[in-house]
């Protein structure tokens, strides 16, 4: 039999993609062989079902591709999310969705086909492995050479100088020479140089002893001796006064330091990695970083490329901090649509990737699940402020985008109004400003709930 909407049942059978069609009240008319394959389901149980006692997707709550398509009458194509077989097993698939409709034009429900990706997401993953070092996340030729050769650099003690502007990763790239190298089970110390006024620097450099100033009651040791056995990280060492840099000099060339306040130098088994994103030789021929500092902490050299020289890496890393919060938050949000990559990878990054990373944690703010649209992006990359916006070919005003993400907090957290404050980030004021602004009317049924 044909089913209302004019799909043969034969045709669909010799189709390799998952198809379904539903009515208006979401329940299945329609179910392909393959759809029996996809999901374990057959079509007997299938029909008559609502989907989403079929899909058990992370897309059923609230961002149905299928919903969306029938309400806007637009066809919506190749998204990724995920299935649940009845055997639990989560199954990858990419979905298109359009509106069913009868000749004269009027909706009688929806058609949905489904690809299974398990196979194509299993060689990602693989492929993946190979941009992934120790959480340093990258296809770009250098990073690619990089990875090649950390593990021998790692293993072979010597001083590294890691050069690279603020942001690309140079503290991460650290920690994996650490973690590579036979001194991985003792500690590795940070110490950010630029941060701290030179005579506090030297005492935690160094430590000192008991009595080496008025405040100083016992002996402290420094960041050297916590190091002892592992490494320490001197990242902005480009910042560090002459009188200190003799005393650095003095720990790679002897292996030795004296903490203030004491005569007998103290042994140092220590590995050094230092970072700036400075010139150094520029400072070297200005005189004010030494000359024989330079040679010795630049024997083995590790330059990082800003994310505008390596935009290859922004779908990769944009995914890494999409699972990274995922995990932290407890949210299931899929990525990033095609149209806020877009946008993303038209942007210059001056913070490099800690300002991408900071760029998907903001989305979070606003994007609970399926996937960060343009919107949920900070205020900057919103082309026209206070003017239209068009996503996915619909024109949204940004009032109305934010009345929607004060709408849908509410309604997520019951009308309780903290909890809304808590999760957009704003406080209770702007929220009852908000409130009377766009004029949102709290349900009947919530009002004698607390709020
Ligand atoms: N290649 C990468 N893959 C994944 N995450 C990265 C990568 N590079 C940097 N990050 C992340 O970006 C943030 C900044 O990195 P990191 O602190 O290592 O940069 P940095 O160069 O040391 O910065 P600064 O010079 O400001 O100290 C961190 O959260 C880090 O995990």
């Amino acid at each position: 039999m044909k089913p209302e909407g004019g799909l043969s049942p034969q045709i669909l059978d010799s189709v390799a993609d998952g198809v379904f069609t539903v009515d208006h009240q979401w329940k299945i008319t329609t179910f392909n062989r393959a759809a029996e394959v996809i999901t374990g389901i057959s079509q007997k149980d299938a029909l008559g079902c609502p989907c989403r006692d079929i899909f058990h997707s992370d897309i059923c709550d609230g961002a149905c591709i299928l919903k969306q398509s029938i309400e806007s009458g637009r066809p919506i194509t190749n998204k990724s999310i995920h299935i649940i077989k009845p055997t639990g097993e989560k199954i990858p698939v990419s979905i298109s969705a359009a509106p069913l409709k009868k000749e004269n034009g009027e909706i009688i429900g929806g058609v949905e086909t489904f690809r299974d990706m398990s196979e194509v997401t299993q060689l990602r993953k693989e492929l993946q492995k190979s941009y992934n070092l120790y959480d340093i996340i990258s296809k770009n030729d250098s990073m690619q050479r990089l990875f090649h050769i950390l593990p021998d650099l790692a293993k072979s003690d010597s001083t590294v100088l890691i050069l690279g502007e603020s942001g690309t990763g140079k503290e991460l790239v650290a920690r994996a020479v650490h973690n590579l190298s036979d001194r991985n089970r003792k500690p590795m110390v940070v110490v950010n140089c630029g941060a701290l006024p030179d005579t506090l620097l030297e005492s935690e450099l160094f430590g000192y002893l008991a009595g080496a100033f008025t405040d100083a009651k016992k002996d402290k040791p420094g960041y050297f001796a916590r190091a002892e056995g592992g490494t320490i990280f001197l990242d902005e060492i480009g910042d560090v006064s002459p009188a200190l840099q003799v005393k650095l000099l003095r720990v790679l060339q002897e292996r030795t330091y004296v903490p203030l306040g004491g005569v007998m130098p103290v042994k140092a088994d220590v590995r050094v990695i230092a970072a700036t994103n400075k010139d150094l030789e520029t400072l070297v021929q200005e005189a004010k970083f030494r000359q024989d500092l330079y040679y010795r902490i630049n024997i083995a050299q590790v330059k990082l490329p800003s994310l505008q020289n390596r935009k290859e890496d922004i779908p990769l890393l944009a995914d890494h901090f999409v699972r990274r919060f995922n995990h932290l938050k407890g949210r299931h949000v899929l990525g990033l649509a095609p149209e806020t990559l877009a946008i993303l990878m038209k942007y210059d990054y001056p913070g490099n990737i800690r300002e991408l990373e900071n760029i998907i944690e903001y989305a979070f703010i606003l994007c609970h699940h399926g996937l960060i649209l343009p919107e949920h992006l900070p205020e900057k990359f919103q082309s026209h402020p206070g003017k239209d916006l068009h996503v996915t070919g619909k024109t949204f005003k940004l009032a109305e985008i934010k009345k929607a993400a004060v709408l849908e907090s509410l309604n997520r957290n019951n009308w309780k109004r903290m909890a809304v404050c808590r999760e957009l980030g704003i406080s209770k004021g702007t929220l009852r400003r908000m409130i009377q602004e766009y004029q949102i009317v709290e349900p009947e049924s919530w009002r004698h709930h607390e709020s």
